[in-house]
């Protein structure tokens, strides 16, 4: 079910087979996610009514979620899932607030003053995922760092259930991370809807949070409309892993990411054909049990593959390449090669470290950068909730040295208003 490639024997020709197929899904839905997009901006509400209907199979003429609604999910859930939820919560906000850039002021020089300010963003959508499984861990990784920040106003949705509610382990993650207003929304719909607002649905300033291939489309096409985070979507686990790795490890954290997602996308390279085959028959006899196994095997087929390679530089060099979403090191003396280690979204160090306690419990965020976006995008922090103003202050003194080269400059531009700007306040 899942390839073994065997980069010794077989040359270079097959290792970008299933990156290139991610992108091609990309290609597959940008039409449809187009028209959701632009009807939703046409029509509002009832469009989004529309969509909801068609694609969570429930038709809603009232998609904000209640404060009672709120209190009863909380109620009803146990109290070791609270605690839970309560201790993580505290990891990521610790985790979070090491990121707090402070504003500065620099007294460059006498009668010369400059700086930086840095404030948060007022308004912002999170989309928390709902379609084949509810993420109340990512209520928390997207709002967490949006409290750290200073965010005013934290606008969520996140898709019904068949019966129109939204799941309660959801809403009790919400109360605690403080989110201020649900929407029973998802998919692109959704994303279109907080770019845009409509009669019912604030527009925010920037949308962040992971989902589908529909929702990631969807956040790339709104931007520019409003900023987003990254293209977080269907997700992703690399491992690089050498002789001494434990098999059973690596196959259950290859089965970990491929549960999310028939479009997840678990890859080991190893320079051991050995503990490929080891792997291989672990994943076989692991996926028994799972309660997602037709998801696991589907993404396995189409996105999963064991690449055997010559030695440990150029597993490295090819993890780089392709850019994982999460990178786990799974070799003797990780922490050595840690820094050869150039694009991932997050990087898990030896055989304790399991992608899944990033995941849920750590402190760093779960929502990274996937489909090789993790070369320029980084992991969602309190950073994407600010923004930042440069403040110039300029004595008479100050000014008077440094006019003639504005004058200059301003003229090679063709532009004498600007200088003219500057020449008035000596005249
Ligand atoms: N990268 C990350 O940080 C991260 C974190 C958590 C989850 N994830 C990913 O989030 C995703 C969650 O996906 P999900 O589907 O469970 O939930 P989702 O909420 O992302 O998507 C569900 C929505 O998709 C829309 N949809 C479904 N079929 C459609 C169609 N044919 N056309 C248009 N829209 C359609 C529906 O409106 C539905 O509400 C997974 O891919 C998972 O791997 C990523
Ligand atoms: N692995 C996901 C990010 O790709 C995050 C997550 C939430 N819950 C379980 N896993
Ligand atoms: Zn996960």
């Amino acid at each position: 079910m899942i390839r073994i490639i065997n980069l010794k024997e077989e040359g270079n020709k097959d290792i970008k087979a299933f990156i290139r197929k991610s992108k091609v899904v990309f290609n597959d839905v940008t039409k449809g996610v187009e028209k959701i997009i632009e009807d939703v901006k046409k029509n509002g509400d009832k469009a989004v009514i529309e969509y909801t209907k068609k694609f969570d199979g429930i038709k809603l003429n009232n998609f904000y979620v209640s404060n009672t609604e709120i209190e009863d999910a909380y109620k009803d859930c146990e109290d070791d899932f609270i605690k839970a939820l309560e201790n993580a919560k505290e990891n990521i906000k610790e985790f979070h607030k090491k990121q707090l850039k402070n504003s500065w002021i620099w007294n460059k020089d006498k009668g010369i003053t400059l700086g930086q300010l840095y404030n948060p963003i007022y308004r912002v959508g999170i989309y928390v995922p709902g379609g084949t499984a509810a993420y109340p861990s990512t209520v928390l990784m997207n709002a967490i760092p949006a409290k750290v920040a200073g965010v005013k106003e934290i606008v969520m949705v996140t898709p019904p259930d068949k019966n129109g509610q939204v799941n309660k382990a959801i809403l009790a993650a919400a109360k605690i991370a403080g989110v201020n207003k649900i929407f029973k929304i998802g998919g692109a719909q959704a994303v279109g809807a907080l770019a845009f607002g409509t009669e019912t649905i604030p527009k925010v300033d920037k949308i962040v949070g992971p989902g589908n291939i529909y929702v990631a489309t969807a956040k790339k096409l709104v931007y520019g409309s409003v900023d987003i985070d990254m293209i977080a979507g269907p997700s992703e686990i690399l491992i690089i892993g050498d002789e001494n790795s434990n098999p059973k490890y690596i196959a259950a954290d290859m089965l970990g990411q491929a549960e999310h997602d028939e479009l997840a996308s678990s890859i080991l390279i190893t320079t051991s054909i050995r503990l490929a085959e080891m792997v291989k028959n672990e994943i076989k006899e692991q996926v028994k049990g799972l309660s997602r196994r037709e998801i696991i095997e589907k993404s396995l087929k189409d996105f999963g593959a064991i690449i055997v390679v010559e030695d440990l530089q150029k597993a490295i060099d090819l993890s780089n390449e392709i850019a994982p979403e999460h990178l786990e090191l799974m070799v003797d003396n990780a922490f050595e090669i840690v820094n050869e280690i150039k694009n991932a979204g997050a990087i898990f160090i030896g055989e304790y470290s399991p992608e899944a306690l990033g995941d849920y419990l750590a402190g760093p965020n779960h929502t990274l950068p996937t489909s090789g976006t993790a070369k320029f995008f980084s992991p969602l922090g309190v950073d994407d909730f600010m923004k930042k103003s440069s403040l110039i202050y300029y004595s008479r003194e100050s000014l008077m040295k440094d006019k003639d080269k504005i004058i200059k400059l301003a003229a090679k531009e063709g532009l004498t208003a600007h200088g003219n700007s500057i020449k008035v306040r000596f005249e």
